[in-house]
């Protein structure tokens, strides 16, 4: 596994900084609902996306409505549910379809997390996710029913930190890293993802791709990102003095 540097302080000058969630800005916590945005990253984004121009937006596996809560109305874009669904700066909101076999799957996973103890079901518009962190031991089970939902209803498969989702197929982080590049505002800047997930590869792959590069947030692992960073503390502190740098 190739060694990875920390990204140099002056990485965000003439760049469009796209974020992930959970993991990267918040740690982890015990279920969905335990985390919250704080005053330090709430003044922390508000800096970036001033000293950026407004070239700083979300991308989460979180519906937007999950993010526009957490942010509380948010002037910068997001993109949620794994890129399905955009809320841009003007307030436009792009979604896919929600398909109908969604209400079905959220039964038969419910049905497994009452007879699972522990087991958590994530109702999101455009997918439902199985969350085990609190009973490891149903990861099997939990991935076994979400593949056969998956299959069964044509939909795709999404795993996740000690989660497994069935959502609508048809994007992913990457391609919201690009829907969002083509926007005026991000036209012309370096695309810079920081993201800890499987589920954040594509973007890493898309912002390299486009001129930009990646930061892997957490341990070092099989990554298209340039750099990394080791820890959401970390991450928090350079984006602070990446924040300075871009004033000087
Ligand atoms: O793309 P992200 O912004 O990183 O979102 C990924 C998923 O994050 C949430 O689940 C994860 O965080 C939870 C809270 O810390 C944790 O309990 C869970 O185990 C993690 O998988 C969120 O609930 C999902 O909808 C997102 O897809």
């Amino acid at each position: 596994m190739t060694h990875l540097p920390p990204p140099p302080a002056d990485l965000l000058r003439d760049a469009a900084l796209f974020l992930d969630f959970d993991g990267t800005l918040v740690e982890l916590a015990e279920h969905p609902e335990a985390v919250a945005v704080d005053a330090r990253l709430a003044a922390l984004i508000d800096r970036l996306s001033d000293r950026l121009d407004g070239r700083v937006a979300i991308i989460s596996g979180r519906p937007v409505s999950g993010i526009r809560a957490l942010f509380g109305d948010p002037h910068f874009a997001v993109s949620g549910s794994h890129g399905l669904e955009v809320l841009w700066p003007d307030g436009t909101h792009t979604r896919a379809e929600r398909p109908a076999a969604l209400d079905r799957i959220v039964v038969a996973m419910k049905a497994f997390a009452t007879a699972t103890r522990g087991v958590l079901v994530e109702e999101k518009p455009l997918g439902a996710a199985l969350h085990y962190r609190a009973v490891p031991e149903a990861e099997a089970q939990a991935h076994d029913l979400a593949r056969q939902l998956a299959a069964d209803a044509g939909l795709h498969l999404q795993t996740g930190k000690m989660m497994v989702e069935v959502r609508v197929p048809g994007a992913d982080k990457g391609t919201a890293l690009r829907t969002l590049m083509q926007s005026p505002a991000m036209a012309g800047a370096r695309p810079v993802f920081l993201g800890d997930d499987d589920t954040d590869e594509p973007a890493m792959v898309a912002a390299r791709a486009l001129g930009g590069a990646g930061v892997l947030i957490g341990a070092a692992r099989e990554t298209a990102a340039a750099y990394r960073l080791d820890s959401v503390a970390s991450t928090l502190h350079w984006l602070e003095a990446a924040t300075e740098s871009l004033a000087a």
